[in-house]
């Protein structure tokens, strides 16, 4: 087991170039935002910009757009109904998050279906909370290795299809390997699985404890990985970045929202780059 500490994740951190541009930081495309979890995906697009990513857009349902527009116009916006476009700004995509706020139904089992086939081995693909519930439903063929996967503890039990008790460091190792993913498993002690290495946290708190919590890191790890040299450096950054935010917060706070922390990355991440 190893620990990560900011020693681990300081040097992940790259400075902006001076001769640098938006290309220089990736290309997020975000899928989710239905009608009834529009937050959800709006949550993981504001962090995702705010983690520096060049360019973000979110494919979402239609009355979910214009929210997030209006929110955040440095977001581009898609209609998630519309297919050919959305597998259009897949292949455009460096990174593509899928599942905040997509819901279950039919249209969404179609899109993460077309998703799952279409993507490349070049492109990162993070699949989150609804993804996460179709994957384990649907198991389809993903032709890429660059795969993060962030479940909870409940989204966790579908995937595994075992019961929690049953678990330890070395069958969660197998099942990483079985799922050919980085694995985040969230709960209050957050463990990432790679490559036969299980690594802790000793950051993160019960102000973390509310809804878009998970949306807002999926969001930060789908951002930084436009930027640092791995999908394994993004998600080691990411967890941590988020919850040690979330520390520093909840200093003076009895529950710390996702957007609080959205608003503290940049201040974060320039301390860091800077070191
Ligand atoms: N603002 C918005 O728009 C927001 C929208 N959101 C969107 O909502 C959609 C549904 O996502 P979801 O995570 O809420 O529901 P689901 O996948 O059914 O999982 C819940 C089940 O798992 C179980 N469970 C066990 N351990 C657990 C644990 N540690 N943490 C959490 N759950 C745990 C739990 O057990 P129980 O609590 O009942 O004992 C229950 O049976 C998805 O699209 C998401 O993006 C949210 O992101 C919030 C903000
Ligand atoms: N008690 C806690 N201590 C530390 N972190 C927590 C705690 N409760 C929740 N979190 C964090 O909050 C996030 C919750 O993710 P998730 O359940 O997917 O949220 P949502 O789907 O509502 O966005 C995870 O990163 C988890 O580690
Ligand atoms: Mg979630």
């Amino acid at each position: 087991m190893t620990t990560i500490s900011l020693d681990n994740i300081q040097p992940l951190i790259p400075e902006r170039l001076s001769n640098s541009y938006k290309g220089s930081y990736g290309q997020i495309l975000i899928i989710g935002g239905s009608e009834r979890y529009g937050g959800a995906a709006m949550i993981a697009a504001e962090a995702c910009v705010k983690s520096g990513a060049g360019l973000t857009t979110a494919a979402v349902a239609q009355n979910v757009r214009s929210s997030l527009r209006s929110r955040l116009p440095e977001c581009m916006t898609l209609d998630f109904t519309d297919l050919p476009e959305v597998l259009y700004a897949v292949k455009k995509a460096d990174t593509v998050l899928i599942g905040p706020g997509l819901g279950l139904d039919n249209h969404a089992k179609k899109v993460f279906e077309k998703v799952c086939h279409v993507i490349q081995p070049h492109q990162t693909l993070i699949l989150d909370a609804d993804a996460l519930t179709l994957y384990s439903l649907m198991e389809p063929q993903i032709n890429t290795k660059k795969r993060i996967m962030t479940p909870h503890l409940g989204e966790w039990r579908r995937l595994a299809k075992k019961s929690l008790k049953a678990e330890t460091e070395e069958t969660l190792l197998a099942d990483q390997k079985r799922l050919e993913t980085i694995l985040v498993i969230k709960s209050s002690r957050t463990r990432v699985y790679f490559d036969n290495t299980a690594y802790r946290y000793t950051v993160g708190n019960p102000a973390q404890a509310t809804g878009g919590m998970g949306d807002c890191l999926a969001g930060i790890i789908a951002g930084l990985s436009g930027q640092l040299a791995s999908p394994l450096d993004a998600t080691l950054a990411g967890v941590f970045i988020h919850s040690a935010i979330a520390d520093d917060l909840a200093k003076k706070r009895y529950v710390v929202l996702p957007t609080e922390i959205i608003n503290t990355l940049p201040f974060y991440l320039k301390s860091l780059s800077l070191n």
